[in-house]
């Protein structure tokens, strides 16, 4: 096999209570990743020297810094064979920054593709590890599947949840994930909650309150979205998501968005469409 074609779905934290903070500075957390059927393209091109080629620039983000390729190098450093290479095109339709994980997932599909590409035969625990230097959120996209997550986002455990569909909408603004956990204002020492807490509904993002007020055109867009259906921040942002029961209603409400800000529905999924490619789960 010298071509792979893969999908890198999006995610939203479905709550998100920050817990604690470690010696190094991490945030503890507890949350929900809900994996989405909607996300980028990940193509791998079998090479047969040891070159990692992007053939797409990302807009503001050098070739050498983009997930992708840092995931690619972290998995040939793991190689015992020389000829290790790949050609890498990444088409994008994951707003950049957004809190829906775009680049963790990005990096995940290309851990598991350059894995069967290469040969390289190493398991999906191995995999996770790798993917967690390069990202909190990466593993559970190695893992593929919605879990709840606690520790920086490495402990999962899967959780089926009801396969919904969303609206996920991005104001036009970036948030920077270390900007909202440096804050002075963030809230840092929130109470454990119980899984059967989350399913009793009200649980917000403890990251929501600051955002909010640093963030004026984040707050618009969640009271706009509140209008059809509790809305709720996704990470640390800027993207905003509700949820509805069917898919034309969804399409209808994100149709209707102001004009300047990005959106997209997409259902909600308990397995990765990754996995389901790679015949993996
Ligand atoms: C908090 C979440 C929730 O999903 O936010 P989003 O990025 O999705 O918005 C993620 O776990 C983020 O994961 P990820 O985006 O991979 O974060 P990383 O690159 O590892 O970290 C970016 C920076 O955020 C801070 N950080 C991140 C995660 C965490 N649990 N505690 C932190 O303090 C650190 O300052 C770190 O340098
Ligand atoms: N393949 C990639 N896709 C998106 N962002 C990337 C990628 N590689 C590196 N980055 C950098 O990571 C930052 C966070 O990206 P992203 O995962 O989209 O946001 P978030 O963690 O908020 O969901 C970007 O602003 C960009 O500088």
């Amino acid at each position: 096999m010298q071509t792979l074609s893969l999908p890198c779905p999006a995610k939203i934290n479905l709550f998100l209570k920050i817990t604690g903070r470690r010696p190094d500075g991490y945030h503890e957390l507890q949350t929900l990743f809900q994996l989405l059927d909607y996300g980028d393209t990940l193509t791998l091109k079998h090479r047969d020297d040891d070159k990692i080629r992007l053939l797409s620039a990302l807009s503001g983000v050098n070739s050498e810094d983009n997930l992708v390729v840092r995931a690619a190098r972290k998995l040939q450093a793991c190689s015992k064979h020389i000829a290790c290479g790949a050609d890498i095109q990444l088409d994008k339709r994951l707003p950049l920054g957004g809190g829906i994980g775009g680049g963790s997932s990005d990096a995940a599909s290309a851990l598991l593709g350059l894995n069967k590409l290469w040969q390289l035969g190493l398991s999906l625990d191995t995999l996770a590890e790798i993917g967690l230097e390069l990202g909190a959120d990466v593993p559970v996209f190695v893992r593929g599947k919605t879990s709840w997550a606690e520790g920086i986002g490495e402990k999962l455990e899967p959780l089926e949840t009801p396969e919904l569909w969303y609206v996920v909408i991005k104001p036009d603004c970036h948030v920077s994930t270390a900007e909202i956990f440096c804050h002075e204002q963030l809230t840092r020492h929130d109470s454990p909650i119980k899984i059967a807490t989350f399913l009793g509904g009200g649980t917000g993002n403890s990251c929501e309150p600051l955002v909010r007020k640093l963030y004026p055109k984040i707050d618009k867009a969640l009271i706009w979205l509140e209008q059809f259906s509790p809305a709720k921040l996704t990470g640390t942002g800027a993207c905003v998501f509700a949820s509805f029961e069917d898919q034309i209603t969804a399409q209808t409400v994100c149709e209707q968005r102001p004009n300047d800000i990005q959106g997209f529905v997409a259902r909600g999924v308990n397995t990765s469409p990754l996995h389901r490619a790679l015949g993996l789960l």
